[in-house]
């Protein structure tokens, strides 16, 4: 049985606001923020102010100036100087105001920004002010900095930005360099969710834990542990314990923590760490459906069960430790409603999204998932195959299939993906995986197609899309081609490679000379690839075409901006 006291019942304690920079009715621009602020505000030639475009384009710019190749911590932390961020909270004067934040910090391999996101929801929908800070963002920085569950206002984004951006350019030096690009986010994280005085602060790990940024919050309220996995080993390690000892760096002293059942190796370190610092670590159980009165959680995909019971689990504790008790924590009695509420309206975008083209005539859906590690590879190949199995899920979206189709029929269907990844993954644990896991679920892609990305990585885009380089190298998508058509074939009974026999060289809508093999093809940009599905559904009508955008959470972002337009 859950007892649950509400914000609108029981008030939370106030939270003390020592920070002289806090306003308690947060202005549109503050006195002190504009006078720093206006400083910036660059002319454009002939005297006049920049436009809202041009101002929010140079913010990002500014922002692009900290991104280096050596902006994250390794594992040893070695000329990473993890202490430089004390200074900056000093130069922010945010040290006294962060410890007043009532935090949630999770992080984790996969599944901590759905996590998040739950727990965000579960606690708006309690009636908290929140802040959510989570990465990476797929069109927008603002994406990052939640309030109250939308994105920070590009106003107040400016606001803070300058303000955090200028004290730093000024109290800076070569013993004390700008922070780098993740930091400085972290940063204005914090000042944002200071300023505007949220009721709690609810923060995903960018990567690892012990050297994260957002690991400078001395008592959180709870911490979180979400799947763990191998991902970013070449700094966090190479096996699953080492991986789970960064990652429990976010542990604090008699701080209680929740993970979800994770594998033996990891779930030792887990302890062991926990035991050190005299943390109650407890294993928050995948959420029970039948606790949701027959509602579905808003986040698709059976892995999002895992994240939604740790969220509960944080919640609860959140509340508890706050101040506002449930008592008697179990899985088994009902979820509170705004709990239901909160975990049957969340969202974020590119996990587990389905967006119908708008330009095709009903035969053409996009299925958008980040996955970008093996285990998130597998969690992404089963949802798309268990979706593609029937079209209920896209009654939500009043998506109307066309009518002469003979709805469900496989024959009607062709499943296509759209690939890419980085190239520090390894695309031989990520393709057979889906593959794999696609066909054990009777799915089996007609064509692969491999783009780059467009979103470049040392610069933050806009909501505009970069150009296209029309020198683009191609090397890595043959890579990626040859590998699949490898896979192919040695799935067929075939031979592993010589795969180029099966291939010719052709020239794409670009004029650019690309390879087009029997299962797959390569495009030498992320628009001609839409071109092409958008001309081949206009083609057949008579097929529903099901494309599985994944690999790369850049990627979808790029496919995003191109189809929402
Ligand atoms: N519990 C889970 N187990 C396995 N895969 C998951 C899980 N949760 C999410 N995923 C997969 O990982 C992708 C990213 O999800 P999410 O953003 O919640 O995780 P993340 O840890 O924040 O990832 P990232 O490191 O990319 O920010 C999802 O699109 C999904 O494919």
């Amino acid at each position: 049985m859950w007892f649950l006291a509400l914000k609108f019942l029981n008030p939370p304690i106030p939270i003390s606001s020592s920070l002289g920079l806090h306003f308690s009715t947060p202005p549109l621009i503050s006195p002190i923020l504009s006078s720093i602020q206006i400083k910036n505000i660059p002319m454009a030639k002939g005297g006049s102010m920049e436009s809202a475009a041009d101002r929010y384009q140079s913010t990002l710019d500014a922002l692009s100036s900290l991104i280096t190749k050596k902006s994250r911590a390794d594992k040893s932390n070695k000329g990473d100087r993890y202490d430089l961020l004390f200074d900056y909270l000093k130069i922010l004067e945010l040290d006294e105001a962060i410890s007043q934040l009532k935090i949630i910090h999770v992080a984790g391999t996969k599944g901590k920004g759905s996590t998040c996101t739950f727990a965000e929801s579960i606690l708006r929908n309690c009636g908290f002010r929140t802040g959510l800070f989570t990465s990476p963002h797929l069109i927008d920085v603002r994406e990052r900095f939640r309030l109250d569950g939308l994105e920070i206002s590009e106003e107040k984004f400016l606001e803070y930005f300058w303000w955090c951006y200028d004290r730093l350019k000024e109290e800076t030096n070569d013993d004390v360099p700008m922070p780098t690009y993740f930091r400085f986010l972290a940063l204005l994280a914090f000042k944002i969710f200071a300023a505007e005085q949220v009721d709690v602060a609810i923060l995903e790990v960018g990567l690892g834990g012990r050297f994260d940024a957002t690991n400078v919050v001395e008592k959180p309220i709870v911490c979180g542990i979400s799947s763990l996995g191998y991902d970013h080993m070449e700094i966090l390690g190479n096996t699953l314990g080492e991986i789970a000892g960064e990652k429990a760096g976010i542990f604090k002293h008699e701080i209680p923590a929740f993970t979800v059942p994770q594998p033996d190796e990891a779930m030792h370190v887990l302890e062991e760490k926990a035991s050190k610092l005299n943390v109650n670590l407890q294993v928050a159980h995948p959420l029970n459906v039948n606790l949701l009165n027959g509602l579905k959680l808003a986040l698709e995909g059976e892995h999002q069960y895992l994240n939604a019971g740790l969220a509960v689990a944080l919640c609860s504790t959140w509340l508890q430790r706050t101040g506002h008790p449930i008592i008697n924590f179990n899985q088994t009695g009902p979820l509170p409603e705004p709990f239901i509420k909160g975990l049957t309206t969340a969202s974020l975008q590119g996990r587990a999204q389905i967006v119908p083209d708008i330009e095709s005539p009903g035969n053409l859906v996009f299925y958008l998932d980040g996955a970008h590690s093996p285990e998130s590879m597998e969690a992404c190949a089963r949802w798309f195959s268990l979706c593609t199995r029937d079209d209920n899920h896209l009654s939500n979206l009043n998506y109307q299939p066309q009518q002469h189709m003979d709805e469900g029929s496989k024959k009607d269907t062709a499943q296509i993906l759209l690939f890419n990844c980085m190239s520090v993954r390894d695309p031989q644990l990520l393709l057979p995986r889906l593959m794999r896991t696609c066909a054990s679920h009777g799915v089996c892609f007609k064509k692969a197609l491999f783009v780059p990305n467009i979103s470049v990585y040392h610069k933050v885009g806009s909501q505009a899309l970069p150009t296209i380089d029309p020198q683009v190298d191609l090397s890595w998508q043959f890579a990626l081609q040859r590998a699949w058509e490898s896979l192919m074939q040695s799935d067929k009974g075939g031979e592993p490679s010589n795969t180029d026999q099966a291939c010719e060289e052709v020239k794409d809508d670009t004029g650019m000379s690309v390879m087009s093999c029997k299962n797959s093809s390569i495009f030498s940009s992320l628009p001609s690839a839409i071109k092409w599905l958008r001309d081949t559904a206009q083609k057949d009508r008579f097929v529903r075409f099901q494309v599985l955008v994944t690999g790369s959470l850049h990627l979808v972002g790029d496919v995003l901006r191109l189809i929402k337009k």
